[in-house]
């Protein structure tokens, strides 16, 4: 774990921006619906079976029949091609597919009224008009893509107007132009009801955009309320809930934990003669130092709060968190970052250490106040050093 620079962004995918015509979603859901379609329209297709069995012949009847049935096959053999790879053609090739076996299913129904209605009663003639139209409505889905709406009602009308008009009955007449009449109503509904169904396609996608944004904004917030704004690394939020965790997970796997609390020597001092935002400086500086001295994905650098900093050692005992503290000295001793005030000219920090191995310490809190007490220990010392949790510390 890397914790000396923060909690981390977990990426956040942005779902792929569909075509402007949304058109793969709209192929997805035409498939969707086509067993269901397709199923329908052969039961659609018998009930006109049973209209016409007493009088139009049984063979072409038959015929007819199994001519919507293997036009039924075809479609669900695409809806099985499509489950197994949409992406074997484009959509709009799935889309032209299913186009074109509307179309037969449209041919097979009107060029069925044009033989059906040359052996049938004018009551049973009417009747197939009316599973037409419910047909169209078993198909309704097809609207999804509007071309194969168009091309499964469209020819199908046409020529059930043919079939009523070549009866000279007025009446014949009269259906034949409600036929071809009622056809460019259906086209229309269809046309708006796919206007609304890509609408809603779209919203569906905003919404998508939408939340991605939401989440992102939510990762940065909860990444911003974790880190400190000056120096860039872990907050004292992130510090509690780090210390709280590591506590309890090394002691449940019997490791020890170390911890560490920095302060900068004489720094109201350094504060005085240079300014505070030298004095920022340097605090960034010094927590860079930090991190670069402590172990890689294994500790856990925090500003404490002003100029203190505290690092959490999972599995150190005293002699290892007493090794990294010391290096941490050590960098910032390197820095030789010029401090009039200090008694060697330069800036130091002081650091006190404390492990759990030490048995000092029942909680977390304890632990972080044993390390305090040591810190108090290097700077009644002298300053500039490292100095370990003792239980008794010697006085003055
Ligand atoms: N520039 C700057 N100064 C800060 C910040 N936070 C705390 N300080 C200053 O740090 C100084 C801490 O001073 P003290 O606690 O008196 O200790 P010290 O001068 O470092 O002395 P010793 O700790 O005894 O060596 C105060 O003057 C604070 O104003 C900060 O974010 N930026």
């Amino acid at each position: 774990m890397n914790h000396a620079s923060g909690p981390a962004l977990e990426p956040v995918h942005l779902p792929e921006r569909p075509a402007d015509d949304y058109l793969a979603e709209r192929v997805a859901t035409l498939f969707s619906t086509s067993p269901a379609t397709a199923i329908g329209n052969v039961f659609s297709g018998s009930m006109v079976f049973g209209v016409y069995y007493a009088s139009a012949p049984l063979s072409g009847l038959s015929l007819w029949l199994a001519c919507l049935v293997l036009l039924m096959l075809v479609r669900l053999g695409l809806v099985r091609a499509y489950r197994r790879d949409p992406q074997r053609v484009k959509p709009l090739t799935w889309a032209r597919l299913t186009m074109c076996q509307c179309a037969a299913v449209g041919l097979a129904w009107g060029i069925g009224a044009i033989w059906l209605m040359s052996y049938g009663t004018p009551y049973e003639d009417v009747i197939y008009g009316c599973i037409a139209l419910a047909s169209v409505m078993v198909a309704m889905s097809n609207v999804s893509y509007w071309p194969a709406h168009l091309a499964f009602h469209v020819p199908m009308f046409f020529f059930l107007g043919i079939a009523y008009g070549r009866d000279p009955e007025p009446q014949a007449t009269f259906l034949a132009i409600c036929a071809w009449v009622v056809c460019p109503f259906i086209a229309e509904m269809g046309r708006r009801l796919q206007i609304r169904f890509n609408a809603a396609l779209k919203l569906a996608w905003e919404n998508q955009v939408l939340a991605h944004k939401y989440a992102l904004a939510n990762q940065e917030l909860a990444v911003l309320s974790r880190t400190d704004d000056l120096t860039r690394i872990a907050n004292k939020r992130h510090l509690d809930e780090t210390l709280e965790r590591e506590w309890h997970r090394c002691a449940r796997q019997g490791e020890p934990l170390g911890v560490l609390m920095l302060d900068i020597d004489h720094f109201k001092l350094y504060n005085d003669s240079y300014g505070h935002l030298a004095g920022d400086a340097c605090i960034r500086q010094v927590a860079e130092a930090m991190r670069a001295s402590v172990r890689e994905h294994v500790d856990f650098a925090a500003r404490f709060g002003g100029e203190e900093f505290t690092v959490v050692m999972p599995g150190a005992d005293l002699a290892t968190a007493c090794a990294i503290a010391e290096r941490i000295r050590a960098t910032v001793e390197a820095l030789h970052l010029p401090h009039g005030g200090a008694e060697r000219g330069y800036l130091t920090v002081s650091i006190g250490v404390a492990s759990s191995e030490q048995g000092h310490a029942n909680s977390e809190e304890a632990l972080v106040g044993n390390a305090d007490v040591a810190l108090y220990e290097a700077k009644r010392s002298g300053r500039n050093r490292v100095e370990a949790f003792t239980p008794h510390p010697v006085q003055a």
